[in-house]
C-alpha cells in the first residue's frame, strides 16, 4: 500500500480524508486526524453534525446516493475515504475503490459487506466457518413465520440493514412474529422487507473486541487487540461498557482468534470493533464494526490512544499502541425528549463525581432514545469505574430551552 505522506491542511500538500456520516463517533475521529495535520472533510445526512462541527469543511448529502456521493468525491479529491456508517451507497465506493485514486477505509469490499447483515454472516458463519447463532432471512411475513418455526423461540429479529438496534426485536413465541416484522420494516434504513431471525444467544456476558490493522515497520500488516471491552445493550443499543472485561483466558484466546480470521478477511487498514458472545468458554462471533465502535467511547478514558486515534494513525500508516493506562467505564446520556437545541443541566454535578468526566456530542436534535453524550470514569476497578460512570451520566439532564 502506498505510504501517505502528512502534508499541510488548506494548502495544495494536504493530506485530505473524507468522513462519511459525522456522527459522535467521527467527531472524535476528525479531532484525532486534525492533531495530525491532516485536512478533513465531514460529510453527513443532515446539517450541523458533531463531526461537521469540528472539521475544516461540512457537507449534507443523501450518502446512500451513488451519483450524489460520487460528485462530492470528486469535488474534494480526497486521499482517503473513512465510512463511518453502514448506509452508504458502498457499491459506488467499490467502483471508486477500483479506479485507484482513492483509498477506502478499511477496503470498499468490508463497507459493503458489513453494511448488510447477510453479507457479514454468511461470511463469517459459511466462509469462515466461524461459530455465529443459528440463523435464517426472510423476505416476508409467511417466510418469516416459517424462518421462526425453524430456528425456535427465543429468537431475535432484525432488519438487515440497521443498527444501534433499530427495528430489532426478541420474539418469545409465535403470537409476537406479527408484530417483529411490522417493527422490523419500520427500523430498517435502506432495504425495507428483509429480515434475519437469530437464535437467541443466552451468553454470559458480551463484548467488543477493538482490532487494529496497522502496517508494521518493514511494511505489511499487523494485527493488534485492544483489551476486551464488556458492556450492556438494552433493546439492542449500548448504555455501559466497561474496560477491561474479565474473561477466562481460554475465552479471550477463542476471541481473538474470531477477531483475526474476521478482520483479516475483510483486510485493509483501521480499527475493527469485533462484537462476540461469551458463555464459560464458549464465544459466538455476533458482528463487525470496520470502524470503531460506540462501546469503545471508553478507551476515551482507558487507553493511552483511543479507538479514534488508533483508528487515524493505522489509516495514515502510522504506527500504533494499544495499552491500556487504567480501568474504566462509560454510561450514555440519552435525548429524554423530542425537541430541537436543547441545554444540558448538571455538567458541574457530573463533574464532581470522582475521576469523571463527559462528552456532549453537539446534535443538533434530541429524541428521548437519541444518545446524546456520554460520561466516562476510571477507578481502582471496572466496578467502581462502572458506578462513577453511571452516577456522573445520571447528573447530566437534557432540559427544553
Ligand atoms: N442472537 C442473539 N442472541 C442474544 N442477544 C442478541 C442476539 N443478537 C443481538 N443480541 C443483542 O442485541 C444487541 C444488538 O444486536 P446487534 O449488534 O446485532 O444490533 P445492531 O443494530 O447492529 O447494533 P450496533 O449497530 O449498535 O452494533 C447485541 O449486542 C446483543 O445484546
Ligand atoms: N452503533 C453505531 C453508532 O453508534 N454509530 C454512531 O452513531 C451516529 C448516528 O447517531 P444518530 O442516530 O443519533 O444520528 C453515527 O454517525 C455514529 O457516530
Ligand atoms: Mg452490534
Amino acid at each position: 500500500m502506498k505510504k501517505l505522506t502528512i502534508g499541510t491542511p488548506l494548502s495544495s500538500s494536504a493530506t485530505k480524508v473524507m468522513l462519511l456520516g459525522s456522527g459522535e463517533l467521527g467527531k472524535e475521529v476528525i479531532i484525532a486526524l486534525q492533531r495530525l495535520g491532516v485536512e478533513v472533510i465531514a460529510v453527513d445526512r443532515y446539517e450541523n453534525a458533531p463531526g461537521h462541527q469540528v472539521a475544516h469543511r461540512a457537507h449534507v448529502i443523501n450518502m446512500a446516493d451513488g451519483a450524489a456521493l460520487r460528485a462530492l468525491i470528486e469535488k474534494e479529491k480526497p486521499d482517503v475515504i473513512v465510512p463511518e456508517i453502514e448506509a452508504i451507497a458502498t457499491e459506488m465506493l467499490v467502483q471508486i475503490e477500483k479506479e485507484g485514486v482513492v483509498r477506502v477505509i478499511p477496503t470498499a469490499r468490508a463497507a459493503q459487506l458489513t453494511m448488510n447483515r447477510e453479507g457479514i454472516r454468511r461470511l463469517a458463519a459459511e466462509t469462515l466457518q466461524l461459530p455465529t447463532s443459528p440463523y435464517k432471512f426472510a423476505d416476508s411475513l409467511e417466510d418469516l413465520r416459517a424462518a421462526t418455526e425453524v430456528i425456535g423461540y427465543p429468537c431475535i429479529i432484525k432488519p438487515v440493514m440497521s443498527s444501534s438496534g433499530k427495528g430489532q426485536s426478541k420474539v418469545d413465541d409465535a403470537s409476537e412474529v406479527k408484530a417483529a416484522w411490522d417493527y422490523a420494516a419500520s427500523g430498517s434504513r435502506v432495504n425495507q422487507g428483509r429480515v434475519i431471525v437469530e437464535g437467541f444467544i443466552d451468553f454470559d456476558y458480551e463484548i467488543t473486541q477493538l482490532t487494529v490493522r496497522a502496517i508494521r515497520e518493514n511494511g505489511g500488516t499487523e494485527t493488534h487487540f485492544c483489551d476486551p471491552i464488556g458492556h450492556v445493550q438494552v433493546h439492542g443499543d449500548y448504555v455501559e461498557s466497561w474496560q477491561p472485561m474479565a474473561m477466562s483466558s481460554l475465552a479471550l484466546q477463542r476471541s481473538r482468534d474470531i477477531a483475526k480470521k474476521v478482520t483479516e478477511e475483510l483486510g485493509g487498514l483501521g480499527i475493527f470493533g469485533v462484537e462476540l458472545f461469551v458463555k464459560g468458554d464458549q464465544v459466538w462471533f455476533s458482528e463487525v464494526s470496520p470502524r470503531p465502535h460506540d462501546t469503545g467511547m471508553v478507551t476515551m478514558c482507558t487507553q493511552r490512544f483511543n479507538e479514534f486515534e488508533l483508528h487515524a494513525r493505522a489509516i495514515l500508516g502510522l504506527p500504533v499502541d494499544t495499552t491500556l493506562r487504567a480501568p474504566g467505564a462509560s454510561a450514555v446520556i440519552y435525548g429524554q425528549m423530542d425537541e430541537r437545541g436543547i441545554a444540558f443541566a448538571g455538567v458541574a454535578e457530573a463533574l464532581r463525581v470522582p475521576e469523571s468526566d463527559i462528552r456532549l456530542f453537539g446534535k443538533p436534535e434530541a429524541f428521548k432514545k437519541r444518545r446524546m453524550g456520554v460520561a466516562l470514569a476510571n477507578g481502582k476497578d471496572t466496578d467502581e469505574a462502572r458506578t462513577r460512570a453511571k452516577l456522573a451520566a445520571s447528573k447530566v439532564i437534557p432540559v427544553k430551552v
